[in-house]
């Protein structure tokens, strides 16, 4: 077990991102964090300006697109950008010993192989929602489908924001994922993204995605479990990117004493 810094030294990566700014004023906002670094693609107009501009404030940190001079005095990076940015921030954060805290979503199977690979030397937590709603709700999910394993048709809808690129979200995959293991399902077997045309009846060991865009939609996710006589709805909506960036802070401080190893926000809020 490694020991906790005092001060946590945080960089954060996508720092000119809807997710960027979130992180970056919670880290000014806590007396136990220090803004250490924050990082950006070249192309990004937001490099060489400092990290807190858009907050009126100044850091002394600007946004940088050199990854190993923008971790050089972190101890964690948070990481919300695009999947290939993520894997090349963790190569780097490997080979310096930097831990992660991973929000990026859309990564394939291999792709998560590689971050698991990383995390036999770096301590790195994954989740494609770091708020303690979804978790929350994710252990309601696992109970609800325990306890009807059979006769509910499980349908999964997700909505968003128009900007979002990958679909259906990470937490509606997690949402599938978790209720498919919970019934002894396999999701690659049994998961329905799309329906159109002359579909045929339902197959009721199917879990069924669908998936809206539009506006400013920050990210609501529903689980219907539909049965004869009855449904059951279980829904989570959120209305502010900042729960987001409260649970990516703790996820930060668990990793603090942890040497490596990859986790889960089951593992940060003890759901496990
Ligand atoms: N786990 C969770 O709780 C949550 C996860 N997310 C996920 O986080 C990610 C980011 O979301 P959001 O902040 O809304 O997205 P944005 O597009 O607003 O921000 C992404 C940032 O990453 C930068 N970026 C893009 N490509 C790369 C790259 N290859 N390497 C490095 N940086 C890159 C972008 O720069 P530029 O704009 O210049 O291209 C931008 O600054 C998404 O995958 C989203 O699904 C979002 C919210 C919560
Ligand atoms: O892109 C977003 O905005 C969000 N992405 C995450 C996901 O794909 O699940 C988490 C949240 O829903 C917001």
């Amino acid at each position: 077990m490694a020991q906790s810094p005092d001060i946590l030294k945080i960089a954060i990566a996508g720092a000119s991102g809807r997710m960027g700014h979130m992180l970056i004023e919670a880290v000014r906002n806590d007396p136990m964090c220090m803004l250490a670094g924050a990082l950006d693609v070249p192309s990004s107009p937001g490099i060489g300006n400092d990290a807190t501009g858009f907050l009126g404030q100044a850091s002394g940190v600007n946004i940088e697109s050199d990854v190993r001079k923008g971790l050089q005095n972190s101890h964690v990076l948070i990481d919300f950008t695009r999947p290939e940015g993520t894997l090349a921030h963790l190569k780097i954060c490997r080979e310096l010993g930097v831990k992660l805290v991973i929000g990026t979503t859309g990564f394939t199977d291999e792709q998560k192989a590689e971050i698991a690979e990383a995390a036999k030397d770096i301590a790195i937590v994954m989740a494609p929602n770091m708020s303690v709603g979804v978790n929350v709700t994710l252990k309601l999910l696992q109970m609800a489908a325990q306890a009807m394993p059979t006769g509910y048709d499980i349908e999964i809808i997700e909505a968003h924001h128009r900007h979002k690129v990958d679909a259906p979200s990470g937490t509606a995959l997690k949402m599938g994922e978790v209720i498919a293991d919970a019934i002894g399902r396999d999701l690659k077997d049994c998961a329905v993204y799309e329906r159109y045309g002359h579909t045929g009846e339902r197959d009721p060991s199917t879990i069924g995605f669908s998936t809206i865009r539009g506006g400013d939609i920050v990210g609501d996710h529903t689980v219907l479990f539909a049965g004869i006589g009855e449904r059951i709805e279980i829904t989570h909506k959120s209305s502010s990117r900042a729960t987001y960036a409260q649970g990516s802070l703790r996820a930060a401080s668990f990793l603090a004493s942890k040497k490596n190893g990859l986790f889960d926000m089951f593992d940060v809020l003890s759901l496990r």
